[in-house]
């Protein structure tokens, strides 16, 4: 398919009238071709436009058919075949196996939602009859769905560009929830975006849904998102990136008349605590797993392991041993773009300049946008005391805070911000000093794991890929599984409707044979 630098609103592809760009090849920092233009105001205005026309007719689609198109979209990603894996591995430097298993990843998530959506669970269904004799007054007929809440505006994120991309988990819970997307295209991938794009724009048609229900707008810098974000159709957004760039939306979503929810994945640096029973037994085996982790894509993971806790001692020696020498032998690897390594060059630099902060080891050096892999340490006392220490630096950069107690581990775990993750390493021996951790940890993060690292998320029904700020925009949610279809649904009560007014979902019978709570009591058709 010839990637043409269009814009995709509807049915339509437009060339844009705004900036003209050009994707970087990551591991030259060459140009591609073609040339890609901006979207203008307009075709923001006539995205939005078409979206909101889509959105009533598209929210009310059989969930059968609304299932099947999330699979013609899986499909249509996947007929794009090695042309798609080619070109983004020229735009995101992402090795081939990373970026195959990547799309796997896309179009499983895809397809999770597609399940979601037949089973119908989501609607949350509830019926409370009507007690017309009840004393001292009698009940209403009350029944609740939840709906979609409008069309979404979904930014795709560098770091996965395809997975938390334009058919990423965010378009793909949007759309299961039953909203048009209108997405935009991250500046580092325009290429890998169209081809993407096409794809669900070829899957609206083939279903015969309404052309609104997916667009693609193209920007090289921030009106476009800006002006997305603003306009009045857009009722929320879902972003992963920069802390900056998330809380910018965030300030231009609620500056809006109508406020709106942005739900954006931002910094985190996922604290890895090293209990002592595990260190003594197994801390050379720790890190060396660490330094995979840590390496992992270049470190490009916002669940990089990028803080280390742990008690002085013997164990902790082994352990950084082997974590260096392991760092010291890995190749530096391909950034994504050139402004993610020089900003990782730059947090490194700062690191090393900290005269309360020693550099352990690094990785071997690198060409042109490579990211050579760094490893830190510093005590509690140190990085107590200052905070630029418990900053994310994206890429393959930790730092290990050497702690003299198990006290000062939990008054460190205290102070820091909101994470997606915190990893515990422990042994049987372990397990009061990790209880002790507990209530802290589950106060500041969205997942807590035993005896691995954050990287590499699962897509299942019991995953949280959120946490509390500023991890995340919203803590209450997750960016990744099941439960992420919440975001973009919201809870609409009928009361005393006749049964010819209500919605399927909620007429007497059950006749979509959901899941549903009547009168409190789970229904499980068929059980
Ligand atoms: N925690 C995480 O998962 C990730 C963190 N990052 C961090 O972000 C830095 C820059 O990477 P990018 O991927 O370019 O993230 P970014 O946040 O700069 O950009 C992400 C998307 O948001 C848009 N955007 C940014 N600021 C905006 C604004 N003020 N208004 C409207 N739209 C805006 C961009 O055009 C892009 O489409 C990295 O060096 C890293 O520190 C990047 C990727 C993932
Ligand atoms: O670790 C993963 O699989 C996902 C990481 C992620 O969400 C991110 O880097 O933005």
């Amino acid at each position: 398919m010839r990637i043409t630098g269009e814009n995709l609103i509807g049915a339509a592809s437009r060339r844009g009238e705004g900036e003209t760009f050009r994707a970087v090849e990551a591991a030259t920092g060459n140009s591609l071709e073609p040339a890609f233009a901006a979207a203008t105001p307009a075709d923001v205005d006539r995205a939005c436009a078409l979206a909101a026309e889509a959105f009533d007719p598209y929210r009310e689609t059989a969930l059968e058919d609304r299932a099947r198109f999330l699979e013609a979209v899986a499909e249509a990603i996947l007929a794009l075949g090695d042309e798609l894996i080619v070109r983004c591995m020229a735009e995101s430097g992402l090795p081939r196996a990373r970026l195959e298993g990547e799309r796997g990843r896309t179009v499983g998530q895809l397809k999770m939602f597609a399940g979601v959506v037949r089973d119908g669970g989501f609607l949350e269904a509830r019926v409370d009859p009507a007690q017309p004799e009840r004393k001292p007054l009698p009940r209403p007929d009350l029944r609740l769905r939840q709906i979609a809440v409008g069309p979404v505006a979904v930014f795709g994120a560098s770091n996965f560009p395809l997975a938390f991309s334009v058919a990423g988990g965010d378009t793909a819970s949007a759309l299961a929830a039953g909203c048009p997307v209108v997405a935009k295209a991250h500046p580092a991938h325009p290429g890998t975006s169209e081809l993407v794009g096409r794809a669900v724009q070829a899957a609206v048609k083939q279903c015969g849904l309404p052309e609104g229900v997916f667009s693609l707008l193209l920007d090289a810098g921030i009106p476009v998102g800006q002006a997305l974000v603003a306009d009045p159709r857009i009722a929320a957004v879902g972003f992963t990136g920069s802390r900056r760039g998330g809380v910018a939306l965030m300030q231009a979503a609620a500056a809006r008349p109508v406020p709106i929810p942005v739900y954006a994945e931002m910094s985190s640096i996922n604290p890895v605590v090293l209990l002592p029973a595990a260190l003594e037994a197994r801390g050379r085996d720790i890190g060396r797993a660490f330094a995979g982790s840590l390496t992992l894509g270049s470190g490009q993971f916002c669940t990089n392991p990028g803080l280390i806790l742990a008690v002085e001692g013997p164990g902790l020696d082994g352990f950084l041993d082997a974590a260096s020498a392991a760092l010291a032998e890995i190749q530096a690897a391909t950034m994504l773009t050139p402004g993610i390594h020089r900003a990782y060059c730059a947090g490194v630099a700062a690191l090393e300049a900290n005269p309360a902060v020693t550099t352990l080891a690094r990785g071997l050096a690198g060409g042109t946008n490579q990211g050579q892999a760094a490893l830190f340490s510093t005590t509690a006392q140190a990085f107590l005391a200052d905070h630029t220490l418990a900053e994310e630096v994206f890429g393959a950069a930790s730092l290990v805070v050497r702690c003299p107690d198990l006290a000062t581990i939990r008054a460190v775990l205290e102070r820091l911000e909101g994470q997606l993750t915190a990893a515990l390493h422990l042994d049987e021996a372990d397990h009061d000093a990790a209880r002790a951790l507990m209530p802290v940890l589950e106060r500041r993060v969205g997942r807590i794991l035993v005896n691995g690292f954050g990287t590499g998320v699962e897509v299942g029904h019991a995953m949280v890929h959120g946490g509390p700020y500023p991890a995340t925009s919203d803590g209450r949610t997750t960016s990744v599984g099941s439960l992420a279809i919440h975001r973009f649904l919201r809870p609409v009560s009928y009361q005393d409707l006749p049964e010819a007014l209500l919605p399927a979902a909620l007429r007497t019978g059950n006749p979509l044979k959901l899941w549903r709570r009547e009168d409190g009591k789970v229904v499980v058709p068929g059980a």
